[in-house]
């Protein structure tokens, strides 16, 4: 490969040690057209290396750039990647796994940003997936968080998918930005109302649904007597749903548009009592600090508001590793260096 700018490497190993240094890096990468190693590749990790959601990852944004990916394995600890323009179009990806489509997001909704034209994108795995932000946290918080950056972007939920099968399927619609807006979120108001979704989907019983629903009002309630909740109770139909799943989302939003979630997932052995409350009491943790962005957004943004032109400020609770880690790997592969001083 012939270029004529060095390849800047990043230690996969460094802070949090997981996944999202691998989908910063390779998200920036394929923007700054900076050619990228990133070796050590999730060493903090029991199963170090690429996973299929890792691996599906890094090859849709090659595709997306059409550039050149060198070490794209199964288990694979070191991969570099030569990015050229990114283009238009559709593109398709499965990780034939329950490994989460919202992770794909992750990587991939930065580049088509900055692509030649429109660009659709069909993600295939988990949508509701443990250790990633569930599907519904992506529409109902990150969505309109982006459009204080100035983006909007079409998430079209076909069909879900949960642990182990996935088999889950959305589809991303994008048009290219200008340049992105800096953000300012550091008021947080009053909190306004909220509201939620507990779901089963397979052979799940209604009843679980109606249980987390239940136990998680009845937490809210007593600590926000006076504000608007309602929490739909749902049962995913069966030609939206691949296999068994449950879980809940809570969202409050605030009268200065400040939108903080919990949530949890469904496993087998875990009361649907102790499924409800631990979403409860997440966001309940999340509003206790005053901050406008809730433990799991935080890091999401790092990326935008070091691509975004002029300085964004958000007001967090305390910081999460996934975001020092964010902030260290993106003030790498940008010419930000005071990303730290946004967060307070
Ligand atoms: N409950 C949740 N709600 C919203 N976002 C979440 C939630 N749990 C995790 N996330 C987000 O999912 C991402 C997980 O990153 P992480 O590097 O741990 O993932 P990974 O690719 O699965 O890698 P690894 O297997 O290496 O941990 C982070 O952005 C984190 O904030």
């Amino acid at each position: 490969m012939t270029t004529s700018r060095s390849v800047i490497r990043i230690d996969g190993s460094y802070l949090e040690g997981g996944g999202q240094i691998l989908r910063i890096a390779s998200a920036l990468s394929c923007v700054t057209k900076q050619p990228l190693t990133v070796d050590k590749i999730r060493a903090g990790r029991s199963k170090p290396g690429l996973r299929a959601q890792h691996l599906v990852g890094l090859q849709l944004i090659n595709d997306l750039c059409q550039g050149q990916l060198e070490g794209d394995e199964q288990g694979s600890t070191e991969i570099t990647l030569f990015a050229e323009n990114i283009t238009s179009g559709s593109f398709m990806v499965d990780v034939k796994t329950a490994g989460s489509v919202c992770l794909l997001m992750q990587s991939s909704l930065p580049c088509i940003l900055y692509a030649s034209g429109p660009v659709s994108l069909t993600l295939k795995g988990g949508t509701n997936a443990d250790m990633a932000p569930q599907i519904d946290f992506q529409t109902m918080v990150l969505r309109p968080v982006m459009e204080r950056f100035g983006v909007k972007f079409d998430c079209e939920i076909i069909k879900r998918g949960y642990f182990p099968k996935g088999g889950g399927e959305v589809v991303v619609k994008c048009s290219p930005v200008k340049s992105l807006q800096p953000i300012d979120m550091t008021e947080f108001g009053s909190v306004t109302k909220t509201y939620g979704r507990a779901f089963v989907a397979g052979n799940i019983p209604m009843r679980v649904a109606h249980t987390m629903a239940r136990v998680a009002e009845d937490l809210l309630r007593q600590q926000y007597p006076e504000v608007p909740l309602n929490i739909e109770v749902v049962k995913e139909p069966d030609h939206k749903a691949v296999g068994n799943g449950t879980g809940i989302i809570l969202v409050t939003e605030t009268s200065t548009g400040c939108l903080l979630a919990g949530s949890a997932l469904g496993r087998r052995g875990v009361p649907a009592e102790e499924v409800g409350a631990s979403a409860a009491n997440e966001l309940l943790q999340n509003l206790s600090t005053g901050a406008c962005a809730d433990q799991h957004l935080q890091d999401q943004l790092v990326i935008f508001m070091a691509l975004a032109q002029g300085k964004s400020r958000v007001k967090c609770g305390e910081i999460t590793l996934h975001t020092k880690t964010a902030i260290a790997i993106a003030e790498q592969l940008t010419k930000v260096s005071n990303l730290w001083d946004g967060f307070s």
